[in-house]
């Protein structure tokens, strides 16, 4: 009698409500109850299936991580919810783990990743967010991996296990190119991803075709089946291969005219037409120019097509739409208005093209949008460089900055050799997003309408850390939640629908929060996990006024505790439930400058800890606009 294991089981069975069928009696042996299987010496539970019996709620912690001979967890077809617990990473003898048809949420937890023995997972038919994690490559022993019907969302990742024959993620919230080691599997595999593409569903959009298929995959069509093929087979195949081999040959012949004449045309344009190209001002517009093209009512959808409009300080730049055409891009991830590629042109120059989706602005209000956004100059915004407006594709320039993002600093995979951002730093980081968001709103008299840690972009130098993404609100138009990430959106927006100077206060507020906690606001809409940090920051402080809501990475820096509490005042004061209780941007910059002219000053007397070696420290900060 495996003792140990029934008092688990009976553990697991008291906290869990179930259907009468499931009646375990304590005074029988476990071996013996429905749904349990034990070795051959009856000494412990190697199986336990209880489909459909209607077990409910979340998996209590501490019971079925205990069960550590299991091989075989089915618990399939019932309404489990809460999130997958992370202590079935003890079950390390699994072969099987069946939790498809519930309620679970959350993402897949890392400790799935360490079942190394696991032939089959499936999670289908849940509400898993998040994204599918890359360690999943450590189950090399997986035959099945089936992910479909939940709310996983990002790219998908390069999963390449040699064993894998049953894989799918189909109807999810992925997006960007399959991967190559995954493109064996049927089209059904993928189906229902609205933003998937690349084989075997239809290419990835012409902008931005997925990667070259690399060239050892699909050998002569060898070990891909084992089916001999037909004569009709062969014949049919040879005669479409044939016709289609014309097709693109016929399409080559196109093209190379096409160019050819376009080519012809440009150098026209620029012996003829050249200062037309800068029409209005600060915008240069290269490519095709003649001026019917320039978007007068006949400017023929050739034009359209072609008008890649440099806006700013665009000029810095010298591709067109063509070079854009032939950049290899790679997906940089999934916004709330859209999707960030890193692209690089031939030439070598990379940059950063966003394609933004549920555009409702027409062209000629998106054109003077995107001329208002071209003006903004300030060393912590990120500049716009260009744009293209077509009837389906809204496509903005950005420069790429290889840094990475706050959110990414702060929040990506701590305790694994990465540096954690010294308090210095966090001070400096804010004061930039600071002044970037003040010179907006006061200089540019524009509302960010985004401000995240994500948009919150680095640079080697902290001091020019970059805010990006701001004013595209008004291109969504009122029926598009602004601030799409629950987390930092200011109560008031929730109804008004419309951004403002003082709720982007309150977003940077949070952003404030984010950086003296190291916890990571709610991200539901994208499918993330997080907090209402204001919220769980006010209801520790009201408890008792404690280190508690400090990010522990901060506790190794001696004598700061007053300088985050400061830091914390002022983010408390951004995050006040009224709108006109908030501060504005200069006063916020000016109490953030105060207090690291202090931190400055008192570094001499803090010596400096092993992490300040970032380097010599900045010059004084200039005043904000
Ligand atoms: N110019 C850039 N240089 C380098 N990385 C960038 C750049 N722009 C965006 N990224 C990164 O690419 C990823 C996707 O960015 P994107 O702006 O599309 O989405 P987001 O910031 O998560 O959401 P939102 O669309 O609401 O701003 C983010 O991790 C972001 O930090």
């Amino acid at each position: 009698e495996p003792t140990q294991d029934k008092a688990v089981l009976l553990a697991f069975i008291s906290r869990v409500p179930h259907e009468p069928r499931v009646q375990w009696n304590a005074n029988a042996s476990a071996c013996g109850w429905v749904g349990v299987t034990c070795d051959s010496g009856n000494t412990s539970v190697v199986a336990l299936r209880l489909p459909g019996v209607g077990l409910v709620g979340p998996i209590p912690a501490g019971t079925l991580g205990r069960l550590t001979s299991l091989r075989v967890l089915s618990l399939r077809a019932n309404r489990l919810s809460g999130p997958i617990p992370d202590d079935l990473s003890n079950l390390t003898h699994l072969r099987s783990l069946y939790l498809q048809d519930n309620q679970f949420s959350s993402g897949i937890p890392p400790a799935v990743s360490r079942l190394g023995r696991l032939s089959r997972l499936d999670l289908s038919g849940n509400n898993l967010t998040g994204e599918i994690p890359f360690s999943i490559n450590n189950l090399t022993h997986l035959t099945g991996l089936l992910l479909e019907r939940n709310r996983l969302s990002g790219s998908l990742p390069s999963i390449s296990i040699d064993s894998l024959v049953d894989f799918n993620v189909s109807n999810n919230n992925l997006n960007g190119s399959i991967p190559p080691t995954l493109d064996r599997f049927p089209e059904s595999s993928f189906a229902g991803n609205l933003n998937l593409c690349g084989a075997p569903l239809p290419p990835c959009s012409p902008f931005f075709p997925s990667p070259a298929p690399s060239p050892a995959e699909n050998p002569a069509g060898g070990s891909k089946s084992s089916k001999k093929l037909s004569k009709a087979a062969i014949i049919a195949i040879a005669v479409a291969g044939g016709a289609l081999l014309l097709v693109a040959l016929l399409l080559l012949l196109i093209c190379w005219m096409f160019r050819r004449r376009e080519r012809q045309r440009r150098e026209k344009a620029k012996k003829g037409v050249g200062a037309a190209a800068a029409g209005r001002s600060g915008e240069t517009v290269i490519t095709s120019s003649s001026k019917e093209e320039m978007g007068g009512a006949g400017g023929a959808a050739e034009g359209e097509r072609n008008r890649l409009v440099f806006v700013g300080k665009g000029g810095v730049y010298s591709f067109d739409l063509e070079d854009l055409l032939r950049a290899s891009a790679e997906v940089l991830g999934k916004g709330s208005v859209g999707t960030s590629y890193k692209a690089v042109l031939e030439e070598g120059t990379t940059v950063v093209v966003k394609r933004l989706k549920d555009v409702v602005a027409m062209k000629r209000e998106f054109e003077l949008h995107m001329e208002t956004l071209g003006k903004v100059d300030h060393p912590n915004l990120l500049p716009l460089r260009a744009y293209y407006y077509s009837k389906d594709e809204k496509l903005l320039v950005l420069d790429y900055l290889p840094g990475g993002s706050l959110s990414s600093l702060l929040h990506g995979s701590r305790g694994s050799g990465r540096t954690p951002l010294d308090w210095d730093s966090r001070i400096r980081v804010a004061l930039a997003a600071g002044r970037g968001l003040a010179h907006l709103h006061t200089a540019a008299r524009l509302v960010h309408g985004n401000v995240k840690a994500s948009n919150v972009l680095l640079r080697q130098d902290l001091e020019s850390a970059t805010l990006s993404d701001y004013g595209l609100h008004p291109l969504f138009g009122s029926s598009a939640a602004p601030n799409r990430v629950p987390g930092y959106r200011a109560p008031e927006v929730v109804q008004t629908r419309r951004p403002t100077f003082e709720s982007d206060v309150y977003s940077f507020g949070v952003l404030l929060l984010e950086l003296l906690t190291g916890k990571a606001p709610n991200q539901a809409a994208l499918g993330e996990d997080g907090i209402d940090l204001p919220v769980w920051v006010r209801s520790v402080v009201r408890e008792e006024w404690t280190a508690e809501v400090f990010d522990v990475e901060l506790m190794r820096y001696p004598n700061i505790e007053e300088e985050m509490v400061q830091l914390l005042q002022i983010a408390m004061a951004c995050v006040a439930d009224v709108p006109d209780a908030r501060p504005v941007m200069p006063e916020v910059n000016r109490m953030m400058e105060e207090l690291l002219n202090r931190t400055e000053g008192d570094d001499a007397l803090r010596g400096s800890s092993d992490d300040r070696s970032k380097g010599p420290s900045t010059p004084p900060i200039a005043t904000t606009p």
